[in-house]
Parts: structure tokens; C-alpha cells; sequence
């Protein structure tokens, strides 16, 4: 597990994908802390899975992905340096996302959290290695032909991340997200030419990073078509490693 330290937990103002209605924050106490990880390609519905459990279970979520589109038009040098990466469907270097998600990290010492998107590659997971011990890894096997179905049905919330799919989670009116009224669009790299550059990028950075959580024994894969099939035991898992704050039924 990681330490907690001083200096206590700041929220942080990008890379925390608000829920659809707000979290049950589990207090800080407890002496081991959840370090939690979800692989999957994209579309795989790590978004979707993280956001049920930070929500059931009370973990702040950061996923790399939507950290790395809300620095876009922040003006910042990384946020310069991502986006020639994410116009093309690539991944962006190891040092930039890393350097970036070390400091939020380093921000939630004393928070349970799980990590969407990140690590995707050897060097990045050796350098989160270098700050924490991982209690968990969730691997989601979905196919190919699923997975390209999905991206181009997907819609999303710029400023929340919040992502809906026309058949699976439609928004309540729609085009516009349920929250604040505003406007969905669909993401440039959702295109069909970046989501296949995407998902060969993904295949190939990941095997490594599986392997090596295998190794450890504390890989947890899920196959299937559907997010509300794996779910239940996806839950199942999360339950035995931390209490839970809200019922699994309860989507
Ligand atoms: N039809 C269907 N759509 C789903 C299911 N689970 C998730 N989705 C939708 O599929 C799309 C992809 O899900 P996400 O949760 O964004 O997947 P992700 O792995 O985070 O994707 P990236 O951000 O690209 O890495 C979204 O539009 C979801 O609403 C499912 O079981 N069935
Ligand atoms: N850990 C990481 N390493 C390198 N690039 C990353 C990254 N996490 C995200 N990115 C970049 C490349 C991705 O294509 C883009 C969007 O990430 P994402 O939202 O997780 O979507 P996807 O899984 O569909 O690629 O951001």
C-alpha cells in the first residue's frame, strides 16, 4: 500500500471525473488505502466501471485521458505537447503523462483512489512502482467489433467527462448532458482512421503491463460484451478489498 503522508489531500481541479450525482467520500482513516487500477482498450468502459465504483466505493478517480483533454486549452506546455499526440489517436510520451500524474497522485496520498487509463505502458507502470504498491488491477476483455460500436455511439460532457452512448446511456433529452444542459459532442479521436491507430497502439503498449501484474498475482480480467454483466463481479471484487458506501444495485 501506499504511505499516506503529510499535508493531507487536495482535491484536484482537472483529473477528477465528477460522477453523475455526487460521491460518499470514505473518510481517510483507514491505515491501508486502495491502490486500484482499470486496463482496458478504448471503449472498453473503463470510464463507465470507474465511475460506478468511485461512487460505490467511495475512490477518487483520475483518468489520464480526460486529464489530458482538459489541459488541451489550459495553455500549459503539457497541454501544448499532448495534443499533437491525441489529434492522431497516439499516446503521448511516458515522461509527460507520467510527470502528470505523479504530481495528482502525490495530491490524494491519504485518499483511496483508482487510476483510468494510466498505466498503459512498462515504463509508466515501473514509475508508479517507484511511488506505491498496487492492491489491484481490473483487466476488461471486450471485442474488437464491440469496442469499434461503442466509440462511434459515444457522446460526452467536454467539461465533466461525463460520457454517454445513444443505446446504452442515452442522456434524458437529447444531445445535451443531464446535468448541466450543456451541449454533448463527440470526440475527435472517436473518428473511425484514430480509433483503429488507437486500439493497435493499445494492444501493443499493453501485453507488457498485463503481464507484468499477472505476474504479481494481482491481475483481475473480465470478458464480455456488456458493461452490466461484468459489473456484479467486478463489485464482488471491490467488496472484499473495501466496504462498500452505496448498494451495487443502485446504478
Ligand atoms: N452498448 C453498450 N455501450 C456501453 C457499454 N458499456 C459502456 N458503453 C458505452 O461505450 C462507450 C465507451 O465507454 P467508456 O466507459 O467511455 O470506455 P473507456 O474504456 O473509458 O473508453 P476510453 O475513454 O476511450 O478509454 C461509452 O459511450 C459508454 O457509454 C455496454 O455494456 N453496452
Ligand atoms: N497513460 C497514458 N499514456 C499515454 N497516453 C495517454 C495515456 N492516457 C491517455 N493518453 C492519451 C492517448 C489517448 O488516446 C488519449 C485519450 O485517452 P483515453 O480517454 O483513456 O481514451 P482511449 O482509451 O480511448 O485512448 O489520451
Amino acid at each position: 500500500m501506499c504511505p499516506g503522508g503529510a499535508g493531507g489531500a487536495r482535491p484536484g481541479r482537472l483529473t477528477r471525473v465528477p460522477p453523475r450525482s455526487a460521491p460518499v467520500p470514505v473518510p481517510a482513516m483507514a491505515s491501508k488505502l486502495l491502490r486500484a487500477v482499470v486496463l482496458g482498450p478504448p471503449g472498453s468502459g473503463k470510464g463507465t466501471v470507474c465511475e460506478r465504483i468511485a461512487r460505490r466505493f467511495g475512490l477518487q478517480h483520475l483518468s489520464s485521458g480526460q486529464f489530458l483533454r482538459e489541459s488541451l486549452g489550459g495553455g500549459g506546455e503539457a497541454g501544448a505537447l499532448a495534443q499533437q499526440y491525441l489529434e492522431r489517436g497516439l499516446l503521448v510520451p511516458d515522461h509527460v503523462i507520467t510527470r502528470l500524474m505523479m504530481a495528482e497522485l502525490e495530491k490524494r496520498r491519504e485518499q483511496h483512489w483508482l487510476l483510468d487509463g494510466f498505466p498503459r505502458t512498462l515504463g509508466q507502470a515501473k514509475a508508479l512502482d517507484g511511488i506505491c504498491q498496487l492492491d489491484l488491477v481490473i483487466s476488461l476483455n471486450i471485442p474488437f467489433e464491440t469496442l469499434k460500436d461503442r466509440l462511434s455511439a459515444r457522446w460526452v460532457h467536454p467539461a465533466s467527462g461525463r460520457v454517454y452512448n445513444m443505446d446504452f446511456n442515452p442522456p434524458h433529452t437529447q444531445g445535451v448532458d443531464d446535468l448541466t444542459g450543456e451541449p454533448l459532442v463527440q470526440r475527435e479521436d472517436d473518428r473511425p482512421e484514430a480509433v483503429a491507430a488507437r486500439l493497435r497502439k493499445y494492444k501493443d503498449a499493453a501485453k507488457p503491463v498485463m503481464e507484468l501484474y499477472k505476474s504479481r498475482g494481482i491481475l483481475h480480467s473480465f470478458s464480455g460484451t456488456e458493461t452490466n454483466k461484468i459489473w456484479p463481479y467486478v463489485y464482488t471484487l471491490l467488496s472484499s478489498r473495501i466496504p462498500p458506501v452505496l448498494p451495487e444495485e443502485e446504478h
